[in-house]
C-alpha cells in the first residue's frame, strides 16, 4: 500500500517511523510520503491560509497550495504505482467527517493508495475537495465528537488502524480476530485480558482461565465482552443483529 500525507506540520507524522508502522515501511510493505504543504506556496512568506469569507474567527487554509500539492501527489504516485491512471482515496480529516470505525479501517486496508489531507485552521477551503472528488473518491473522516487543532492527529490514528490489517505488518494475524470492534466478533468490545502472575497483589486472575479448558474461556470471554459491551458501549449491543447473538448471549 502506498500512503501520501501532506500538512504543514509533516513532524508530526514522524511516529509513524516507529513500532510496527516503521518496520512495515523498512520492509515495504507499506510506501509512506510525507509531504510540506508549504513546498508548494509561492509567497516569500510560504503562506497557505487566509480570513474566512463571509466573516467569522480564525483562517482557512488557500486552496492553492493544496491543488498543487494534491496534483504532485497524485503524479508522483502513478509513477511509482506504474499506473497512468491510478488515483488515490483522499482521507480528509474533519469534525464534519464520517465516523472512522473499524469497518472503514478494513475496507480502507483492502485499496493499493490513500492520501491524507492534514487541515489546519478552521479547516481547508471546501473548493479543493470539490476539485479532488473529480478526480477520485474522497472521504471526510471523523474520529469523534470533539475538536482537535488539526488532522495530523487523526492521520496518526487512521494510518495505524489501517496499516496493522495489512498482511504480515502483525507478528500474528489471529489477534486481530479477538479484538474489539472485530468484524468476527459482531463489533463487541473484546473481554479484559490477564496474564503471569495468576494472583498478583492478593488479587487472583479468574480460575477457568488457568482451567485449560478451552470452550469454556471461550465461553467466558465471550459473556465478558457482552457485559462490558453492555455496560459501556450498549449501542454497539442494538447493532447486532438477532443472528449474531446465541442463547447463551441472551441469557447474560
Ligand atoms: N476543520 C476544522 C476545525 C473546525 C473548527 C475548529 C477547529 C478545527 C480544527 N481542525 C483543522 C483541521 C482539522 C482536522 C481534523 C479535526 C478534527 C477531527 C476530529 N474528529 N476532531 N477534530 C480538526 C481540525
Amino acid at each position: 500500500m502506498r500512503i501520501d500525507v501532506v500538512s504543514i506540520f509533516p513532524e508530526y507524522l514522524s511516529p509513524l517511523e516507529l513500532s510496527l508502522i516503521g518496520k512495515a515501511r523498512t520492509t515495504g510493505l507499506l510506501d509512506l510520503h510525507v509531504h510540506d504543504l508549504r513546498t508548494w506556496t509561492t509567497d516569500r512568506h510560504r503562506t497557505v491560509d487566509d480570513a474566512p469569507l463571509g466573516g467569522g474567527a480564525g483562517m482557512v487554509m488557500r486552496p492553492e497550495p493544496w491543488a498543487a500539492a494534491l496534483a504532485d501527489v497524485r503524479e508522483a504516485g502513478r509513477r511509482t504505482l506504474e499506473e497512468p491512471d491510478a488515483v488515490p482515496h483522499l482521507l480528509v480529516p474533519s469534525p464534519a467527517g464520517v465516523p472512522f470505525t473499524q469497518a472503514m479501517a478494513h475496507e480502507l486496508a483492502d485499496e493499493a493508495w490513500l492520501a491524507f489531507a492534514c487541515g489546519r485552521y478552521e479547516g481547508i477551503d471546501e473548493r479543493v475537495l470539490d476539485v479532488a472528488a473529480e478526480q477520485g473518491p474522497v472521504t471526510p473522516v471523523s474520529l469523534g465528537d470533539y475538536v482537535l487543532n488539526g488532522g495530523e492527529v487523526a492521520v496518526l490514528a487512521v494510518v495505524e488502524a489501517v496499516a496493522r490489517l495489512l498482511p504480515g505488518v502483525l507478528g500474528n494475524p489471529e489477534s486481530v480476530v479477538e479484538e474489539s470492534h472485530a468484524p468476527a466478533t459482531g463489533g463487541l468490545l473484546e473481554a479484559p485480558v490477564y496474564t503471569r502472575p495468576a494472583t498478583w497483589e492478593g488479587r487472583s486472575a479468574p480460575d477457568v482461565l488457568l482451567s485449560g479448558h478451552h470452550a469454556k474461556v471461550a465461553a467466558w470471554r465471550r459473556e465478558q465482552s457482552l457485559r462490558r459491551t453492555a455496560a459501556r458501549r450498549p449501542d454497539l449491543l442494538e447493532r447486532l443483529d438477532a443472528a449474531q447473538l446465541t442463547r447463551a448471549d441472551r441469557a447474560v
